[in-house]
């Protein structure tokens, strides 16, 4: 289907063909000027994305903050295909960005231009600038995968890469004491899957605990984005946000995305268990380059 809301708004020069299907949709950052003032609704609608893992579809939102793409595939019975979209002005997805996807459904399989990627949950897969084709499967479409895709624009060309879960090395932090012992596995970064600017991992909680990155940091060279997952539907994580002396929350649900600009810390404690899939794009690409902030400090 071809969106007519978007052909009526590019009729002056934009050639819209049939394989230009619905477009995206848009996400505008506030500022930390505005941010104190907003009410809940206005700060969910800002940051938080709330309807992606539609099952059978390619979700996907533009968000102006650094460029980044955000998006789902849960394929069913069906392979998925990820269409190039109006806003890119592009002939493929991929033909000036790079993607990053983790899967934390059932098992399923990505295709990047004829090579088949297993995706266990768990496995993270790095989509190279130039790849033509991309798509989804399930192994078993009772069991779907679920494919977070996170992209930003790319400046060279690296190789399509993945990896499996069991073939991470988890970063032990926190302690029982703190509630907050938890292993972060990095996938996409300078010494692991190599790329542009992604970078890319997830965080599990240990049994028992349920505070995430405590204490908390700032990083104005990157922003960050959060996705939750195996939140028990019936529970919550509270996201924290904001600048330090000024934080806000956002209650969070199973598979909601939070997005984080470089102004904003980033924290969340969880009603249960839950892991999340932190990933970042911008200047530069060490993990550490935080500015951290101790918790006394915040407001
Ligand atoms: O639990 C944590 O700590 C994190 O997962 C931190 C994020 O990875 C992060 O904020 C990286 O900048
Ligand atoms: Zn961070």
């Amino acid at each position: 289907m071809v969106c007519e809301a978007y052909m009526r708004v590019c009729t002056c020069g934009y050639i819209i063909t049939a394989r230009y299907t619905a477009h995206m949709k848009l996400l505008q950052m506030s500022d930390p000027v505005r941010f104190p003032r907003m009410t809940t609704a206005e700060l969910r609608e800002t940051f938080l994305l709330e309807n992606l893992f539609t099952a059978g579809a390619i979700d996907l939102v533009y968000v102006d903050l650094d460029r980044t793409v955000i998006g789902s595939a849960v394929p069913m019975a069906t392979p998925l295909q990820l269409e190039t979209q109006p806003e890119l002005r592009a002939d493929f997805f991929c033909e000036r960005r790079e993607l990053g996807v983790l899967n934390v459904g059932g098992a399923g399989f990505i295709t990047v231009d004829g090579e088949r990627y297993s995706m266990e949950k768990l496995s993270c897969l790095y989509v190279g600038r130039g790849s033509k084709n991309v798509s989804f499967e399930s192994e078993k479409s009772d069991a779907p995968a679920a494919f977070y895709l996170l992209s930003y624009p790319a400046h060279a060309d690296y190789p399509t890469k993945s990896v499996a879960f069991k073939d991470l090395q988890g970063l032990q932090l926190g302690t029982v004491e703190t509630c907050n012992k938890r292993t972060i596995y990095k996938a996409i970064y300078r010494d692991g899957i190599r790329s542009c600017e992604l970078v890319m991992g997830f965080t599990l909680l240990d049994a028992g605990s349920n505070l995430n990155t405590m204490p908390p940091h700032t990083h104005m060279r990157r922003s960050e984005v959060y996705m939750y997952f195996d939140v028990d539907p019936a529970h919550r994580v509270l996201h924290l946000m904001g600048p330090p002396q000024e934080t806000r929350h956002l209650v969070v649900a199973n598979r909601e995305v939070a997005v984080s600009p470089g102004w904003s810390i980033h924290a969340g404690a969880g009603t249960s268990a839950y892991g999340f899939c932190w990933s970042m794009g911008g200047e530069n690409q060490a993990y550490d380059d935080m500015d951290g902030v101790s918790i006394a400090d915040l407001k």
